[in-house]
């Protein structure tokens, strides 16, 4: 490894101090015989002068294009008009690699960008979504660690649907069928037995056909599930994981959310108690903006779009009816057209991040309900199994991570909080 320091790590009390910095040419101008070159690192940038008398670092500056990658040696300036409050006085310059021409320029197009998604990654704009998807990850691991919660590693090859047949990713398991996971959930579900509160990170592929700005093909699904817990336990579990990744994250990397969002206002009001909104409220509402929607169907992109305008901050909507839910949620005992779902909506037009219920425990009700989804109980018999052996009240959720990174960052498509998206145009790069 290079003996360097970071861009972030130059300070102007450091005036006079020799030192080496290695990264790649953000930017470049040539002024009254100097060479600025502001160098990138993923720390940030710093600016750095070459002169004439710098020898053969001046012709290299002079020569070297934008996002070549360069190592550099000089002394620290401070100066109150350079970016970071000092600059670099270089002295030596080593290009590792010259590019000649880097082929992303200011008026790329958002199609060109994701079609060089892998050139994209040098941005430090995308490289502040990165850092903050992955403090959000930090943030709930602790958040987990300290409430009790288990990682566990479910599987990915599996062979049935928890979300509906129709967004299956069907492939070839040596001489039988399988599939993509759309979800973890059944496999939590069995390990509440042994560990009672779990969770999992994994990959989950949904063959969407909807170009909306908020579906991907694959996505980064954080599910949590737990014994003994009702509906209104997990919601809390919900408001509390949410707000300490939010806060959190705020903390550790609001340079990085100012990338993109200017106003924090609705992630500061992201603390518990969230308000908790019942599907027949939602619908008045809905109606009472002059939305066309009548109680039993369900709420889409745009319908929540405007429900989301009247709060501030993340709001729960529970009590769904049964029939637009799935076949695992446990029917409201008080009202048997429902369902005891919630589903968590972000504001300012982002809607759902999270889906979660209880679930139905019972074995008679489940085979049912897989049968009225015109499923075969036989597909789900393991699953049945836990309804059979020690079955007890449990809920759980699943929260899309680049739908929560993408309200955070208030960016204008979920595509872009993910390294390589995937959508049902985009498999490469
Ligand atoms: N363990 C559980 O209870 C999870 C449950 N089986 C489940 O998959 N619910 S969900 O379909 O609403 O998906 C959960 C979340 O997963 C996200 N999600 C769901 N589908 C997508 C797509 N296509 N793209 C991006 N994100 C997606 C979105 O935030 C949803 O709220
Ligand atoms: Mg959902």
């Amino acid at each position: 490894m290079i003996d360097k320091i970071y861009c972030a790590d130059v300070k102007p009390d450091m005036e006079g101090q020799r030192v080496k910095l290695a990264g790649w040419v953000y930017r470049k101008r040539e002024v009254g015989g100097k060479v600025f070159i502001v160098l990138r690192d993923s720390s940030g940038i710093i600016q750095t002068i070459f002169k004439k008398d710098s020898g053969d670092a001046y012709k290299l500056a002079k020569k070297v294009g934008i996002e070549s990658s360069v190592i550099i040696e000089g002394t620290v300036k401070a100066d109150p008009r350079a970016p970071t409050g000092a600059e670099i006085q270089g002295e030596k310059l080593e290009v590792v690699q010259d590019v000649e021409f880097f082929p992303i320029t200011k008026d790329a197009s958002p199609e060109f960008l994701l079609d060089v998604r892998h050139l994209h990654l040098h941005s430090p704009k995308v490289a502040a979504v990165m850092k903050v998807k992955a403090t959000m990850m930090q943030a709930a691991r602790e958040w987990l660690l300290q409430d009790g919660w288990y990682e566990v590693f479910p599987p990915i090859l599996v062979t049935g649907a928890v979300e509906g047949g129709s967004t299956l990713f069907k492939l070839k398991y040596f001489d039988r069928d399988a599939y993509l996971s759309q979800s973890a959930q059944l496999y939590l579900e069995a390990a509440i037995f042994g560990l009672e509160k779990v969770w999992s990170l994994t990959p989950s592929f949904r063959a969407e056909k909807s170009r909306t700005r908020r579906h991907l093909t694959e996505y980064w699904h954080l599910e949590l599930e737990g014994a003994w817990m009702d509906l209104w336990d997990i919601l809390k579990v919900e408001e509390e994981l949410i707000s300490y990744m939010v806060q959190r994250t705020l903390e550790l990397r609001q340079k990085e959310i100012e990338t993109f969002r200017k106003d924090l206002t609705t992630l500061k009001n992201t603390e518990p108690p969230f308000p908790r909104v019942s599907y027949d409220e939602a619908i008045d509402i809905l109606q009472s903006k002059g939305v066309q929607i009548e109680w039993g169907e369900d709420m889409g992109a745009d319908e929540e779009r405007v429900l989301t305008e009247e709060f501030d901050r993340p709001f729960f909507v529970y009590g769904y009816p049964k029939h637009i839910k799935a076949f695992y949620m446990k029917e409201d005992p008080e009202d048997p057209r429902k369902a005891l779902a919630a589903d968590l909506l972000a504001p300012e037009g982002y809607g759902e991040i999270i889906g979660g219920s209880q679930r139905e425990d019972d074995y008679d009700k489940l085979v049912q309900r897989i049968i009225e989804e015109g499923m075969d109980p036989k597909n789900y018999e393991w699953y049945l199994d836990l309804r059979k052996y020690g079955s007890v009240p449990h809920s759980g959720f699943g929260l899309g991570l680049e739908r929560l990174v993408a309200w955070v960052m208030k960016l204008d498509h979920v595509r872009w909080a993910t390294l390589f998206p995937r959508t049902p145009s985009r498999l490469y790069p």
